[in-house]
């Protein structure tokens, strides 16, 4: 296993998704609104040291695979043989949510100019296992920092880790890819164009950005890492799904993720359904109210995994459905 130290000493700092992933944009553009679009914001270079780095038996994952040269991501190509993907450490980490395992690993495809941390948080054994219950998530820093009720981000996270905690194995693997590959600072540019009436897709267009900019080897790779044979994908997104089967994940199945609309971001999930073609259909394993209150969760998958020690949070109503109170 190579030393830690010497990898991580030739990154960067984070800036990842608007280096990366859109290296059109260079240079400051400003707009009529005021708004400037940032393209690569490429920060000091800065030794980044890893702490509590473990024996694990797990070996650094090296993205390179012998078949494919190039994988087409978003809007550009990316050299393969530039591609790494590193477990760093693994720990145990107890949450409101629950106890999961947390790894984190660093993610370059650039042959480490810049990088990502992408991280897995587990319950249960996944290794070596099929049809493994996962949720490829993106960094959304207004909903889940912030609060924010514009979209349905944090609530999507909540939910696939109280799946994951009820119901293991399991696994969400947590992307930096904010505003789906634009960058924080452009999301929120995108926001003040919202506000003047454009959807989602619009502001990004007028920005001269993509729709969606995210890439996912990271996920193969840490897929690869832990052995994973199948997955079921939490999502409601098509692209997701073909992304990821375009990198060779085998995705036998897919769980839903609905969150319910609130006063805020009932038009973000109508643009996600009418112009991103989200499978948000009602009747799916779980509802979310958006502004808090009580959730339901309506998989009787979960319902029967749930073990004795869990089921003390958990009611049933009339239907047999398990309702449980989120609020934590
Ligand atoms: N550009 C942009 N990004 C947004 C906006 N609202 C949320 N996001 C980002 O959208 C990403 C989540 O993507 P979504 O399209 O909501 O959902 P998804 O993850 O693709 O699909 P699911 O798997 O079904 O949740 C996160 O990275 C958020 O930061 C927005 O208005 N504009």
């Amino acid at each position: 296993m190579a030393s830690v130290e010497r990898m991580n000493s030739h990154y960067s700092a984070s800036s990842v998704s608007t280096a990366y992933f859109n290296p059109r944009f260079r240079s400051y553009k400003t707009l009529k609104s005021n708004v400037c679009i940032i393209g690569d914001l490429k920060s000091s270079r800065e030794t980044q040291t890893a702490h509590g780095v473990s024996n694990s038996s797990s070996s650094p994952v090296n993205g390179v695979t012998s078949k494919s040269t190039y994988s087409r991501v978003a809007n550009q190509d990316i050299d393969e043989k530039r591609v790494l993907t590193k477990f760093v450490a693994e720990t145990l980490l107890p949450t409101r949510h629950g106890k999961f395992r947390l790894r984190g690993y660093k993610h370059s495809v650039d042959d480490g100019v810049t990088f990502s941390e992408p991280t897995a948080v587990i319950n249960g054994t996944v290794e070596g296992q099929e049809e493994v219950p996962v949720r490829v998530h993106d960094a959304c820093y207004t909903s889940e920092v912030l609060g924010s009720l514009k979209c349905d981000c944090a609530e999507q996270l909540e939910l696939a880790l109280k799946r994951i905690s009820k119901c293991p194995p399991g696994m969400v693997i947590y992307l930096q890819q904010e505003g789906r590959g634009i960058g924080l600072a452009n999301k929120i540019a995108a926001y003040s164009l919202q506000e003047q009436g454009m959807d989602t897709v619009d502001a990004n267009r007028a920005l001269g950005l993509p729709d969606d900019s995210r890439e996912y080897i990271s996920v193969r790779n840490i897929l690869a890492d832990l052995g994973i044979k199948s997955i079921r994908l939490i999502t409601n997104n098509p692209r997701k799904i073909n992304k990821l089967r375009g990198l060779g994940i085998n995705i036998t199945g897919r769980i839903p993720s609905i969150v319910e609309a609130g006063e805020h971001n009932q038009g973000y999930l109508d643009t996600k359904r009418e112009r991103m073609d989200h499978m948000l259909e009602e009747g799916d394993w779980c509802h979310f109210e958006h502004e808090g209150g009580m959730k339901e969760l309506r998989d009787s998958e979960v319902k029967d995994c749930v073990s004795s020690d869990a089921a003390s949070d958990l009611d049933y109503d009339n239907d047999g459905k398990i309702k449980f109170d989120l609020t934590i």
